[in-house]
């Protein structure tokens, strides 16, 4: 089995890195670690880099998840080549554009770009954000799923995922104590469904949503609090359409032995407990 330990970074492609910088120094609040040719490197906590933007086509997106080790990155390899992904060993250079050792790529049943990384780098400094948005780090991902059971038994079967919650099929599922790292979303293509920074309070998510409104930053779905792990959210709408959260008061899952994935109905009240609704997606009324 695959075992994650946490989502690393996410990279996404994007035509106009200048407007990317723009946005999240001046809207998202992360700090420039960097930049290379055609990438730009961003940090939200002690990592050297949670989010880099590569020059190119919006389309191209990836998650990076870490493992333990080289031994378990050539497991993780073999047991991938196995089921029939597609499997790319990272080169040196590549490896050094992601700031990691080692890595491998792949694609997940819906056709996700995956990769995992052994020894990803931290930092020396501290992270100094360029806006006060209150954020701790960057803590997990929606991804894209064209059918969420498939999906849901890749992650837990092929990879050590636990289904915290569901709402509906969509799984919440988490790789370490943290509710969940990864939310599948039912859509008819892959890709990135959001991408989560957790912030230090809900003064900051509330602090946000006036400064963003300011911004003229589409909110999307918020300010509000989501049923399933407890967080006080806000969602709002960044460059090439990507969506980010902002989230706060995740619950940890005490028990990992007993504890058993809730049922949630695919309804507005179990995406937000105060009656937000998110903007553009079907669902009943209640
Ligand atoms: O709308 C449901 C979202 C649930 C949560 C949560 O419980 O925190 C997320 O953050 C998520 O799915 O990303
Ligand atoms: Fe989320």
């Amino acid at each position: 089995m695959i075992q994650l330990k946490d989502v690393s970074y996410v990279r996404l492609g994007s035509p106009d890195l200048e407007q990317a910088e723009q946005f999240a120094t001046t809207c998202l609040g992360l700090q420039i670690a960097g930049s290379g040719k055609a990438d730009l490197y961003l940090r939200s906590d002690a990592r050297a880099h949670t989010l880099c933007y590569t020059e190119g086509d919006p389309r191209r997106q990836t998650v990076g998840f870490e493992v333990e080790d080289e031994a378990s990155l050539q497991d993780a390899a073999s047991t991938l080549d196995a089921l029939g992904h597609a499997v790319h060993a990272g080169t040196a250079e590549e490896a050094e554009r992601r700031k990691v050792k080692s890595f491998i790529g792949f694609r997940d049943p819906t056709g996700n770009h995956i990769e995992l990384v052994v020894r990803p780098e931290r930092s020396g400094r501290r992270y100094f954000a360029s806006r006060d948005a209150g954020i701790t780090g960057f803590s997990h991902v929606g991804l894209n799923s064209t059918d969420p059971a498939r999906d849901e038994l890749f992650w837990t079967q092929v990879c050590n995922a636990r289904v915290s919650d569901r709402i509906g099929d969509i799984p919440l599922m988490r790789v370490n104590a943290i509710h969940h790292t990864i939310a599948l979303v039912r859509a008819p293509q892959a890709g990135i469904q959001h991408i989560n920074h957790q912030v230090e309070s809900s003064d900051d998510v509330l602090r946000s949503y006036y400064f963003l409104n300011d911004k003229r930053v589409p909110i999307v779905f918020g300010p509000g609090r989501h049923p399933t792990s407890g967080a006080r959210f806000l969602y709002f709408s960044g460059p090439d359409g990507m969506i980010f959260e902002y989230s706060v008061g995740v619950d940890e899952i005490e028990d990992e032995a007993t504890h058993r994935p809730r049922q949630f109905g695919f309804e507005p009240a179990s995406f937000c407990m105060w009656g937000s609704r998110p903007a553009g997606m079907a669902l009943p009324s209640t």
